[in-house]
């Protein structure tokens, strides 16, 4: 559906190069949900613009439905855009326009007739949940509302892709939640692709099938969203998984644990699909005569099923903690000795 080969951007500030997007190189298939997540300054709002041709590649390329995608002018820019739309943080709703104007004005830069126009934008504005709000100006409404009404305002072309620049940064908790919910709803009834950049890892969690993490204009990982969160392999992609599970915060807390229990292990367990029900502990007390305490727990729904996080205190003899943590692994759970806050494998 898109792909992108060997993408890069340089811009020159003071005769100095910034390479923003550096030779990369992806596949999204299509209506799939795929989450671009980095911090400020790896590069995403670059990226995501090189998609919908607001800018051009210094090199590489960008194929959308097989069309190459970069590198296109004029005319047949402005045609191909109409099929990747965006909708952004700040809205970018026209202020001096009601709702239903500013749902109708790229039907109208795209010479739609005004009985059809009319058609597609009622029909829009039930789609996102705006009815009775039609005549509203954008002062008039609240930030999710505004939200809707630029997802309805990019879905006016029918598009094949749509583009989200941390479309949900500047909206509280709930109200993400709400929008979020909405893109779910929009790409399982249209089927259409979505792709969207956040530095916000609970938008990737609750709605993408797949994610990439970007640092330095970089693609460093990138996976199954469940398969990310178990096993993430970048320093980069830790940290963004340890914020979600709560274990960064945790830390200074298992350092003190750690010094008043110093016989015992702490161990991260990671869960995820059907092993977050299984009475794993149980088990592991009842099998391998080891005590287990549980000191943090946090559980997570991803798209493809809940994920988990588990540490505990276990104390036993070596040989009895040894033969858990070998069980534990044969049931798929990962599991991490944590010493001091910091991590070994086992
Ligand atoms: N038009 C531009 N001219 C010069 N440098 C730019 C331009 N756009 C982006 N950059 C630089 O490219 C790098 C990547 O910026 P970009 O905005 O793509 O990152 P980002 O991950 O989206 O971060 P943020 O969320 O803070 O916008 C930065 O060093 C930025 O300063």
């Amino acid at each position: 559906m898109i792909s992108i080969k060997e993408l890069r951007k340089e811009f020159t500030v003071n005769d100095k190069k910034i390479v923003a997007v550096d030779n990369l190189t992806l596949d999204i298939e299509k209506g799939e949900i795929f989450g671009v997540i980095g911090y400020s300054g790896a590069g995403k709002s670059t990226f995501i613009r090189l998609l919908n041709g607001l800018e051009q590649p210094t090199s590489g390329e960008v194929f959308v439905n097989d069309k190459k995608f970069s590198h296109m002018k004029g005319e047949s820019l402005r045609i191909a855009r109409q099929k990747v739309s965006m909708i952004f943080q700040h809205f970018n709703l026209l202020w001096s326009r009601t709702v239903e104007e500013n749902i109708e004005f790229p039907l109208e830069i795209a010479g739609v007739p005004k009985k059809e126009r009319k058609q597609r934008v009622h029909h829009l504005i039930e789609l996102v949940g705006l009815k009775g709000r039609e005549k509203s100006y954008p002062s008039q409404l609240s930030g999710g509302q505004k939200q809707r009404v630029g997802i309805a305002r990019a879905l006016a072309n029918e598009p094949d892709v749509l583009l989200g620049d941390e479309a949900t940064s500047a909206l509280d908790p709930e109200t993400t939640d709400a929008i979020l919910d909405l893109l779910v709803d929009i790409n399982e009834r249209l089927g259409i692709t979505i792709v969207l950049i956040t530095h916000e890892m609970h938008v990737i969690q609750k709605i993408c099938h797949r994610v990439a993490v970007m640092e330095d204009g970089k693609i460093v990982e990138t996976g199954k969203v469940l398969d990310v969160f178990q096993n993430p392999q970048e320093t980069i992609t830790k940290r963004f998984v340890s914020q979600l599970t709560g274990v960064e915060d945790t830390l200074p807390t298992l350092e003190t644990i750690f010094q008043h229990y110093p016989n015992g292990s702490l161990i991260q367990l990671t869960f995820v699909g059907q092993t977050t029900e299984e009475p794993v502990l149980t088990e592991l007390i009842r099998n391998f005569q080891v005590t287990a305490s549980v000191v943090h727990g946090n559980m997570n729904q991803t798209k493809d099923g809940p994920y988990g996080t588990l540490i505990v205190h276990i104390d036993g003899e070596t040989k009895q903690i040894h033969d858990a943590l070998q069980y534990l692994q044969s049931i798929d759970v990962k599991a991490e000795v944590l010493n001091n806050g910091s991590t070994n494998n086992e």
